[in-house]
């Protein structure tokens, strides 16, 4: 057995990443650092162009001549430069004072050798009110743009005072009529306030100048406040930008896709991190909005990034395998809740101390290695993690040729096989989604597979049924350093879908969390709920969080018959306590009986609007952390019983006092 990691990263690959040879460019306010360290991460991760944020410039040692040199010399164009604020004003002297400085920002660009300015629409109350006299001092910049051989790009700000939408910007700039003045279209500013964006593709293309992506998290919180801290990557939040993206094509741009997030989290990141995030940002929304202009994508084919047929995503099954990092504390521990659950200690691998636990196809694989390289650095080394989630898929090569496409690292495991044909050998392909947690993608895993690494231990076939019918969902907890980079990971190369976020307060702190989503060949969903853990909770160190958060839910399909065979399994479920079924009992008609049987069986219950109906129970936790849970989902409940989070929080604190 042979273990390769193929690293590739694109760096100044040649040719467009998207859809009609678009150009890709990012905002310096994207990233920290100094300006140079931004231009670097930049150019590194492949982008053709800049936006150069004015303050990054201002505080740069460089003048605008040197720093149009540095960024030629990274082969990257100044595409923008931005932003000029509040030029429109009721004050006349105010307006004249505005055009003076406009003309010394046209200087700059002169030395920048960059012919595109960005004009916000102003949030000042003393911004111009009247459309006829918007439109005669935008006319005005606009014939000294001309005069200069520069471009306004207009901009409505969400919370402009005056014109705070698209609509209105496109409306002033039609009625200026000089080829000088055009649009920036923003995704934040439009899709933030939840203006229709359908109005774009009637927009005339050519007046559309600039196009900024972010996307970002619903939240109901200020407009500005939100814009400004809370932006994030193509990927990572929940506005719909293939649409939004599809419309400004369909208007006719042809212009740069630039990237322009305020992030809080990007501000003290890893330029080069987030930078390579970025460019596999695009290419990700490049792939969703090239689906829908098969025109568009020929060139993009021919260079191996775009959407054709054969290099659509491969399908994976379920579920079929969770490795737990235990260390050689918690695998015993492991050990006496797996077995109640129905899992049979069925090998162990005589070199690594591996212990494999099995229901039929289902296989839980126990580390109890010390400081595994699964842990976090710094993460306690008794706290059991799941480290690794395995799929099952026919295809696993495919899967190696999808990571690449979004320079995702992958460590192909080979098995012996005929060297003339490669690719048939790869067995296993791994690919890590942070630091503590990697996906395998394999073909089932037979009995054969499992005997190259193990020395099972013999058992009768089918001595017992299998209590699960599979994995219904897998919790893993992040740190907030992994979070934008592995939900982006997960959506680009798994196609994995997102619904909102969720807070969930409970005795412990308040827990963001994120169920993620991804379509099987057996129509059953990939489900993996996120949670965004801080990095220091209690001076007890990174990912320590008492009460349980990493988990793993079997699924069943009668949950009283489950409970009560793995209780005749010695099985303890965690004590719920009467206080939650009296409660049930007032909210929910479920009859006396019903709610005696979840009683004794320690089950709760969730139901949602549409009918649906979710049952389950839990182990209490190991190791303050990782536990497990079965449940059973009818008429097509699609949550998690997240209203009961609290009550198991609370129960497990119970349960270890
Ligand atoms: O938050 C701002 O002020 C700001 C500035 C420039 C932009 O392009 C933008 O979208 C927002
Ligand atoms: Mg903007």
């Amino acid at each position: 057995m042979s273990l390769t990691r193929t690293t590739q990263i694109t760096v100044g690959a040649g040719g467009s990443a998207l859809p009609l040879g678009a150009r890709t460019s990012i905002a310096t306010v994207c990233l920290s650092g100094t300006l140079g360290d931004k231009l670097d991460a930049i150019a590194y991760a492949g982008f053709d162009g800049v936006e150069i944020f004015e303050p990054d410039l201002i505080a740069a040692p460089g003048r605008p001549a040197e720093l149009a040199r540095a960024t030629a010399d990274r082969g990257l164009s100044i595409d923008l430069y931005q932003p000029f604020r509040d030029l429109d004003s009721q004050d006349p002297d105010r307006f004249r004072r505005n055009l003076i400085r406009l003309e010394r920002k046209f200087s700059v660009m002169d030395d920048l050798g960059c012919d595109l300015l960005l004009v916000c629409s102003s949030p000042l109350a003393s911004a111009a009110c009247d459309d006829g006299l918007l439109t005669e001092q935008l006319a005005t910049a606009a014939q000294l743009a001309a005069a200069r051989g520069k471009r306004l790009a207009y901009e409505a700000l969400a919370w402009g005072h005056h014109v705070n939408d698209y609509r209105h910007a496109a409306a002033i700039v039609a009625a200026v009529d000089n080829p000088a003045l055009g649009t920036c279209l923003d995704s934040f500013h439009i899709l933030s306030r939840g203006a229709d964006p359908s109005g774009i593709a009637d927009l005339p293309g050519d007046s559309i100048f600039f196009l900024q992506l972010a996307d970002a998290p619903r939240m109901a919180m200020d407009l500005l406040q939100w814009s400004r801290h809370h932006r994030c990557l193509p990927g990572q939040g929940n506005f719909d930008l293939v649409s939004f993206t599809d419309h400004v094509l369909a208007a006719g741009y042809r212009g740069p896709w630039s990237l322009e997030v305020f992030s809080d989290v990007f501000r003290h990141a890893d330029p080069v991190r987030t930078a390579s995030d970025a460019h596999r940002s695009l290419r990700y929304l490049a792939e969703l909005v090239g689906a829908g202009h098969p025109e568009s994508s020929e060139t993009a084919v021919s260079q191996g990034v775009g959407a054709s047929g054969e290099e659509r995503r491969p399908v994976t099954g379920g579920v079929v395998s969770i490795r737990v990092a235990a260390g050689p504390t918690s695998a015993p521990q492991l050990g006496e809740v797996l077995g109640p659950l129905g899992f049979d200690l069925s090998g162990v691998d005589s070199s690594t101390g591996l212990q494999l636990y099995r229901d039929a196809e289902l296989a839980v694989v126990v580390d109890p290695t010390v400081g595994t390289v699964w842990t976090s650095p710094g993460a306690p080394t008794d706290m059991p993690t799941i480290a690794q989630i395995g799929l099952r898929s026919a295809e696993p090569g495919a899967w190696a040729a999808r990571a690449a496409k979004f320079d995702v690292p992958v460590a192909s495991i080979a098995a012996p096989g005929p060297s003339s044909r490669p690719e048939a050998a790869v067995e296993v392909v791994r690919l890590d989604v942070t630091d503590s947690l990697a996906i395998d993608l394999r073909p089932a895993l037979s009995a054969g597979s499992w005997q190259r690494h193990f020395d099972l231990v013999p058992r009768e076939p089918a001595a017992v049924a299998s209590l699960y019918t599979g994995v219904d969902h897998i919790g893993i907890g992040m740190g907030p350093a992994d979070w934008e980079a592995a939900m982006l990971l997960l959506r680009s190369v798994f196609g994995m879908s997102v619904e909102e976020g969720l807070d969930v307060p409970d005795a412990v702190g308040t827990m963001r969390s994120q169920a993620l989503t991804s379509a099987t060949e057996s129509g059953e969903p990939i489900r993996l709920v996120a949670s965004l853990v801080p990095s220091r909770l209690d001076g007890h160190g990174p990912l320590r969080r008492r009460g349980g958060l990493t988990h793993a839910a079997f699924a069943c399909d009668d949950i009283v018959a489950t409970a009560r065979a793995c209780r005749s399994r010695g099985l303890i479920t965690l004590p719920i306590p009467e206080n939650y079924y009296d409660d049930l009992r007032a909210r929910f008609d479920l009859g006396a009986d019903r709610i005696d049987a979840l009683r004794r069986y320690d089950i709760l219950y969730d139901a949602d609007e549409i009918g649906g109906e979710f049952f389950h129970f839990f182990t209490p936790t190991i190791a303050d952390d990782l536990f497990f849970e079965v449940v059973c989902r009818r008429g097509g409940y699609r949550g998690y019983g997240e209203v009961n989070s609290p009550v198991r929080v609370a129960a497990a604190l119970a349960f270890d006092a």
